[in-house]
């Protein structure tokens, strides 16, 4: 028996072949190459509108193409985590390091970061097993004030969660629902909720408290009262510290603010990222790292025994580099009316990457090995010639290169000891801003600088190497998550994601140069072209969007004739239908797809354009990419029209008012008939172009109500008033072309 579930895998991977969703996609396809045939052989190709529509097409395939190759073959895994614990005694499972990045304590309040640290804290693993380290950016007080006390609440709320087999651990989403306490038959059950709902509202009121009044920085917190954000040394304090190395205590604790210093390149996330790595080298040096983002919690507290089935697979174990999870936003608004709850790309594009070298990283929820993160190729035990240059790689801690040495080599060495968690001098060492100098860190090993979207570059320099990564979907979905709650969060986030991707793709780092001269996967490279290539989709779909009104002030056509035309139709019926389908299947609302289909055109047109312009200027050295932090919301904040776009004087929203009065002018033009007559007499715009400058003016719907909106749901008159001279240039220029 032993020996038969012995052989048995932990993990299986099932490809799913969506024969009705590969008909579609290919239907799609060869509508546009029909549409493209036709456009070249029709007579007027070479008039101006035709052009550009035939330009606009071309790219539209070529995106495409990219879309289907990605989702063309879909994988899934199936993890056993019976069969895992049956082979791997539980004093024999891998330690795990936990990083948890936080910043800012406004916009990341310390109550969603501690929630974060709690719910990771009470996984289901042996605590002696788990390390975490929290990385504080802002290097604020209140945040170590509030993990100071997280970890006294969580002495009590982790035997409570293992007791009662609590779901969810992140004690704020926990006790929003109180009919778990009256469900329950245990009586002494009600008895230890209520008195952990009292303490952790105790916690919470700590916290509001020092918030409020700004702690006293005596004693442990003294060092912060030389400290500005900016400009402070290396902190680095051992908030608990598992002594006994007990499996059923609080796992260590480690509050880290490495140093910063005017003049000095910190990288961002990246930086923390690396700063982390070296840490926990030193202290603790588990060989996998799981890294979540301080606004997101653990949901499936079986998630790393889940992904363990992965990694210590017999398959998995010299190939899958990392394990990505997926993750869903709590709290999202009714039918997703900013299109950032990303529920069907998820599972459409993401399972598809999973089929194929593997899923991207995405920054968050993710378990890495750390001897790929510290550079090591798949197949490749020990990198002897490396280890000379090891202090070239890695930098001058001799202890640090040791333990690298160690991770690298994959020995089981360590039961971490006091010694180990208490060499604080090297700790400052590796985490002192100039430690990085002529090192490899941010190039060839850890978090890759460089990008705002440190994530996939990280990961796409790890399929280079010819790593592969598992898409890890447990049930109940591993993390929960808060996505941003307006408008304008969601507008920095897009920016900074388009902006980021893009710079991969115009850098050396580009997957073309991954496939040609790496190990990147053929259709993964176009899966990374798919992602990286955002940005430049905003350029055809502006120039796709203000055609018709071009047409219609011109009196010229874009749109073809008869059998062109019936085409068009038919791919435009089909791709909404193919779309709408999807998102029926997922369990999504028709609302939901509509409003994620306007969204995105606004956001292409719109955010992603400013992510090109900001690549751009970062190209023509004007200005660099900085990482915006986007702005979490307190759990209890309650905002008044939440699905309504909210406006500021922003440029960002100049493109889009200045489409939409574009639009605007153009249809009153045609309703007062006041065109110029057709240059040739049949070739004059017509219904179509109507319909199409009618449909761009419905997807732009919510400017078109922000353009009589009070207050913050109201355009600014200065934006206003700047996009109608551009609207009227456009109509001007429009004009002055056919004459001319
Ligand atoms: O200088 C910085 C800036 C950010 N962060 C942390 O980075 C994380 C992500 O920042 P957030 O503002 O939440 O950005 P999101 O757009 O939500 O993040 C997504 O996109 C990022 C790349 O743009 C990835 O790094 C993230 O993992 C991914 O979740 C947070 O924990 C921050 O505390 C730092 O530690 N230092
Ligand atoms: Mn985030």
């Amino acid at each position: 028996m032993s020996n038969n579930t012995n052989s048995l895998p932990l993990y299986e991977k099932t490809w799913i072949k969506h024969k009705f969703s590969r008909v579609v996609d290919s239907l799609i396809l060869a509508l546009l190459l029909l549409l493209l045939g036709y456009r070249v052989f029709s007579h007027d190709f070479y008039t101006f509108p035709c052009f550009v529509a035939f330009l606009c097409e071309t790219w539209f395939t070529y995106t495409w193409l990219l879309t289907i190759s990605t989702k063309w073959s879909p994988a899934y895994c199936t993890t056993y985590i019976d069969r895992l614990l049956q082979r791997v005694p539980e004093s024999e499972l891998p330690p795990v390091d936990l990083f948890v990045t936080t910043a800012d304590p406004e916009l990341e309040p310390p109550i969603i970061t501690i929630n974060t640290v709690l719910s990771l804290l009470a996984l289901d693993y042996p605590a002696n097993k788990l390390a975490c380290y929290v990385s504080d950016d802002g290097c604020s007080p209140l945040t170590f004030y509030a993990l100071v006390e997280a970890s006294n609440f969580a002495k009590i709320w982790i035997p409570f969660c293992k007791k009662y087999n609590v779901l969810v651990r992140a004690p704020f989403r926990y006790f929003l629902d109180e009919d778990v306490a009256n469900n329950n038959d245990l009586p002494e059950f009600k008895q230890e909720w209520l008195r952990m709902k009292e303490e952790y509202e105790h916690l919470c009121h700590k916290i509001q408290n020092a918030t409020q009044k700004s702690i006293p920085l005596t004693g442990e917190f003294a060092i912060f009262s030389k400290s500005h954000p900016r400009n402070h040394p290396a902190i680095i304090k051992v908030i608990c510290q598992n002594k006994k190395c007990l499996s059923d205590k609080v796992p260590h604790i480690i509050y880290i603010a490495r140093e910063k210093r005017p003049n000095h390149p910190h990288h961002y996330k990246a930086g923390a990222m690396n700063v982390l790595t070296r840490v926990s080298g030193l202290m603790t040096n588990a060989p996998y790292i799981l890294n979540v983002d301080c606004d997101m919690y653990m949901h499936n507290p079986k998630t790393v025994l889940h992904t363990m089935c992965i990694f210590l697979d017999s398959k998995g174990d010299k190939e899958v580099a990392f394990v990505q999870c997926p993750q869903k936003f709590y709290d999202g608004i009714k039918d997703d009316p900013f299109g950032n709850q990303l529920v069907a790309i998820f599972l459409y594009i993401g399972g598809g990457i999973g089929g194929l070298q593997g899923i991207f990283y995405v920054g968050t929820n993710c378990l890495h090995r750390r001897k790929v993160i510290y550079g090591l190729s798949p197949n490749i035990d020990d990198e002897n010639g490396r280890l000379s240059q090891m202090e070239r790689i890695f930098g001058t801690s001799k202890e640090f290169v040791e333990s690298a040495a160690h991770a690298l080599a994959g020995k089981k060495i360590f039961a971490p000891n006091d010694n180990h968690i208490n060499s604080f001098e090297t700790a400052i060492e590796v985490a002192s801003c100039g430690y990085e100098y002529d090192t490899n860190w941010g190039k060839e090993v850890g978090w890759m600088y460089g990008s705002t979207s440190e994530d996939l570059l990280t990961g796409l320099k790890i399929h280079v190497r010819g790593w592969r990564s598992e898409f890890c979907t447990p049930n109940p979905i591993a993390f929960m998550g808060c996505s941003p709650q307006d408008y304008l969060v969601t507008l920095s986030q897009q920016k900074r994601w388009a902006s980021g991707l893009l710079d991969i793709f115009l850098s050396k780092h580009c997957p073309i140069f991954g496939t040609l001269f790496g190990k990147l996967q053929f259709r993964e490279c176009l899966a990374y072209i798919w992602i990286t290539n955002w940005a430049f989709r905003s350029i055809p779909e502006i120039c796709y969007a203000v055609l018709p009104a071009y047409c219609i002030i011109t009196n010229s056509s874009f749109l073809p004739k008869e059998l062109g035309l019936w085409i068009l139709t038919t791919l435009l019926v089909t791709y909404n239908i193919s779309t709408l389908t999807e998102y029926l299947l997922t369990g999504l609302s028709i609302q939901t797809w509509w409003n994620n289909q306007r969204m995105a055109r606004i956001t292409t047109m719109n955010v992603w354009f400013f992510g090109f312009l900001a690549i751009l200027f970062k190209k023509l050295r004007i200005s660099d990419t900085v990482f915006e932090i986007t702005r979490k919301e307190k759990p209890s904040t309650v905002i008044e029209n939440p699905g309504r776009l909210i406006f500021n004087e922003s440029p960002i929203f100049l493109p889009g008012t200045t489409i939409l009065l574009i639009q605007l002018t153009s249809l009153v033009i045609n309703w007062f008939g006041w065109q110029q007559p057709p240059i040739k007499s049949k070739d004059g715009s017509g219904i179509g172009e109507v319909f199409c400058s009618a449909y761009v003016v419905v997807c732009y719907w919510p400017y078109f109500k922000g353009l009589f909106g009070k207050g913050h749901y109201g355009l600014p008159l200065s934006t206003i008033c700047k996009a109608t001279i551009l609207a009227f240039l456009f109509v001007h220029f429009s004009r002055s072309s056919i004459r001319g």
